[in-house]
């Protein structure tokens, strides 16, 4: 098993993970406003970036797009997910075997968890399967750890948050990502839960730019290892001048404020 920080998507002991699978999750709403980004061309072009240690799409976008940017961005392959058409427990499909996705070029592979739904037995049985192939392919495995299900819907409460990314741990994931859970304090004690697991904040949907840069910043500092982000990149008009800021906040622990004020 290589170790994570010798791996493609780590950087410095840290990552920052451009997600765009929202056309599945979400559906195209999130491209409303930004219908030029439907063309996911435009989305890895964004993750050339320096800053970026990996793009996470779904298979169809991965096999499409991806071999003209394998040189220049690192693929994370995720490998379930479900439509926002589905009205049922929380679920999520396993579309894609680690096979394939190493076949097609992925550094790493991706896998929602929503720990508490009702379907959490089956999901993590998956995950055996998808965490043990990829061992075998040594490629790292991070998870979407999103606690939902009846009774907890899109809980972001500290103690659920430091739950998720401790399941993460448990179950062998490299990197969990988890919702920010309101609070410095709530998020190192999330990290802590994690041990020696990487967590990333996930990014949310768009703020202003100091909002979105400051929450960083208060997840870097209180042991987060990055950050696995869509909608607050590739939704602004310039998603470069975010990703510089970043770059500072992330890898050279910038304040939020200093790194925007260097991008100006
Ligand atoms: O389930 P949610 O919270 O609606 O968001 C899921 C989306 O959020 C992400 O985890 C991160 O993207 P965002 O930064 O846009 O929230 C995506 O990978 C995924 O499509």
């Amino acid at each position: 098993m290589i170790p994570i920080d010798d791996s493609p998507i780590v950087r410095d002991g840290k990552s920052l993970i451009l997600a765009m699978d929202h056309g599945l999750e979400h559906g195209p709403v999130d491209f409303e406003e930004v219908p030029q980004k439907l063309d996911p061309s435009t989305v890895f072009e964004t993750a050339t970036h320096d800053a970026v240690t990996a793009m996470a799409v779904q298979k169809g976008i991965a096999e499409g797009y991806y071999p003209s940017y394998e040189d220049d961005v690192n693929l994370l392959l995720k490998v379930n997910g479900t439509s926002n058409l589905w009205m049922g427990e929380y679920d999520s499909a396993v579309n894609c075997s680690v096979d394939y996705a190493a076949e097609i070029g992925a550094d790493a592979v991706g896998f929602t968890l929503y720990g508490g739904s009702n379907h959490e037995v089956e999901m993590a049985e998956e995950f055996r399967n998808v965490q043990e192939d990829a061992r075998e392919h040594d490629l790292p495995v991070v998870m979407w750890s999103y606690p939902r299900g009846q009774g907890l819907k899109n809980d972001t409460k500290p103690e659920v948050i430091s739950y998720a990314t401790r399941l993460g741990l448990e179950l062998g994931a490299d990197i969990a990502k988890v919702k920010y859970p309101g609070s410095p304090d709530a998020m190192e004690h999330a990290c802590k839960a994690a041990g020696d697991m990487k967590v990333v904040m996930s990014g949310g949907s768009k703020t202003s730019d100091y909002e979105f840069l400051s929450t960083v910043e208060a997840a870097v500092q209180a042991g987060a290892k990055g950050l696995a982000v869509g909608r607050n990149v590739w939704q602004r008009e310039d998603p470069t001048r975010i990703l510089d800021a970043l770059e500072k906040v992330i890898y050279e622990e910038e304040p939020a404020e200093d790194a925007l004020e260097a991008t100006e």
